[in-house]
């Protein structure tokens, strides 16, 4: 099956600091990609940079096999969705209206929203346990309902490729696995693939089945979860003693 999203021979670069050199990813629907590095290796600038809102030093990305600078911002949102680190509400609107953005890619210009828009996001809100929640607004909301009206809005949005920074910021233990279980089945609906920066190694055993390790200065692996969730990998990236735990269902990774 052909790729959502190739780089060929992509270099990253930022204030110093080279995030990737010469990096070949094919990332091809179904699968999910986890990000993991060192605070400072590049993670978030490397997710703006195939998202096409930073130029890399050098290389290509490629969307749907197209050159990603050629494309319009509007055919880029249909097929990519960012969910971004943080977000700072500059103007009052309720949790409905904010999750209801996700469909404006997908607007004429004129174009207002229609039931299927509303229905879409009433569905995303309820996905992400927010279902009681439309009126309020956003301003009200704490850390971790904030963090799962923008992945219900991402939800909204409805993208091929979902690029993920830090999904589980300021979410409890329930709800990082629940949040991630419901992007788990939006991947499996088929046509869909994530790329997601996680800090948790356990999450990234769990969801992702591809991996793309940030050692720094512009060293990384990629390749199958299972070949590069090592000892050896994680002390090397982390640069700390790791713990391998067996259980049940894997192994779990504790810092030594
Ligand atoms: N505009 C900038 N000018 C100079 N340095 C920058 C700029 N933006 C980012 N950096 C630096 O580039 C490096 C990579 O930043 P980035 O946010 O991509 O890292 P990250 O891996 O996502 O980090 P974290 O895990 O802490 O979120 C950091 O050292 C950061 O301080």
């Amino acid at each position: 099956m052909s790729a959502l999203l190739e780089t060929a021979g992509l270099t990253v670069e930022v204030g110093g600091v080279r995030v990737c050199a010469g990096l070949e990813l094919a990332v091809a629907p179904g699968q999910c990609w986890g990000i993991l590095g060192r605070n400072g290796t590049g993670k978030t600038t490397l997710l703006h940079t195939l998202a096409g809102l930073r130029p890399p030093a050098a290389g290509r990305i490629r969307l749907d096999g197209r050159a990603l600078p050629g494309l319009e911002r509007r055919t880029v949102a249909r097929r990519l969705g960012i969910l971004l680190q943080d977000y700072v509400d500059a103007f009052p609107s309720t949790v409905l209206e904010t999750a209801l953005t996700g469909r404006h890619p997908h607007l004429g210009p004129w174009e207002w929203e229609g039931p299927a828009d509303l229905a879409a996001a009433r569905a995303a809100l309820g996905r992400v346990g927010l279902g009681a929640f439309e009126s309020r607004p956003v301003q009200t909301l704490s850390g971790g309902e904030r963090r799962r009206l923008a992945i219900a809005t991402l939800l909204t949005q409805d993208p091929a490729l979902y690029l993920l920074d830090e999904p589980t910021n300021h979410l409890d233990l329930n709800h990082q696995v629940s949040v991630l279980e419901e992007l788990s089945r939006t991947l499996r609906r088929g046509g869909r693939a994530a790329l997601m920066v996680l800090h948790d190694p356990n999450l990234a055993a769990r969801f992702c089945d591809r991996l793309l390790l940030l050692h720094g200065e512009g060293v990384t692996q990629a390749g199958p979860a299972t070949d590069l969730l090592t000892a050896a990998n994680l002390e090397r990236l982390y640069r700390h003693p790791m713990r391998a735990i067996p259980t049940p269902s894997g192994t779990a990774w504790l810092p030594g």
